[in-house]
């Protein structure tokens, strides 16, 4: 069973590695919506994966952290493409959600996204 959540959040940004002169290299915002997705089979008392209210909390955290801000001064969000941001949000909630199994960050007005899953396998080496 799957089961997922959203939050949106408005945030500005610059792209630092965007040619100078380029629209991406100067401070602009954008909507973006958030979704959090938990893997798991429902409790057979419960009758649920994991409890919404207890994934909108951390939710409200880091919407805190990330609505309204310039996405380049938070910690590890110096380059703050979709891709840094699912990786930063992943980073946060990975610890407290358990069955955590996908990130997605939209950026639904360009019809654009990006999707984590969290960090590959490590690469296996054949001895062979
Ligand atoms: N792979 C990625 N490519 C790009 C990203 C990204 O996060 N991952 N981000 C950008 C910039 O953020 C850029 O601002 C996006 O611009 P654009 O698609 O032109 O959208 P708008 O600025 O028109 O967005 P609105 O929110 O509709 O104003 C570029 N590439
Ligand atoms: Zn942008």
């Amino acid at each position: 069973m799957r089961i997922y959540k959203e939050f949106l959040f408005e945030a500005a940004h610059y792209l630092p590695t965007a040619p100078p002169g380029h629209p991406n290299s100067r401070v602009h915002g954008h909507s973006f919506r958030a979704r959090i997705t938990v893997d798991g089979a429902p409790g057979a008392d419960t009758g649920y994966v994991f409890h919404f209210d207890e994934l909108s909390q951390m939710m409200a955290e880091a919407q805190d952290a990330l609505d309204h801000r310039l996405l380049n001064e938070i910690e590890g969000l110096e380059a703050p493409t979709l891709e840094r941001i699912a990786i930063w949000l992943w980073n946060r909630l990975q610890n407290r959600v358990p069955g955590l199994s996908q990130i997605e960050i939209a950026r639904d007005s360009c019809r654009e996204g990006a999707i984590y899953c969290g960090p590959a396998p490590e690469t296996r080496i054949a001895a062979e």
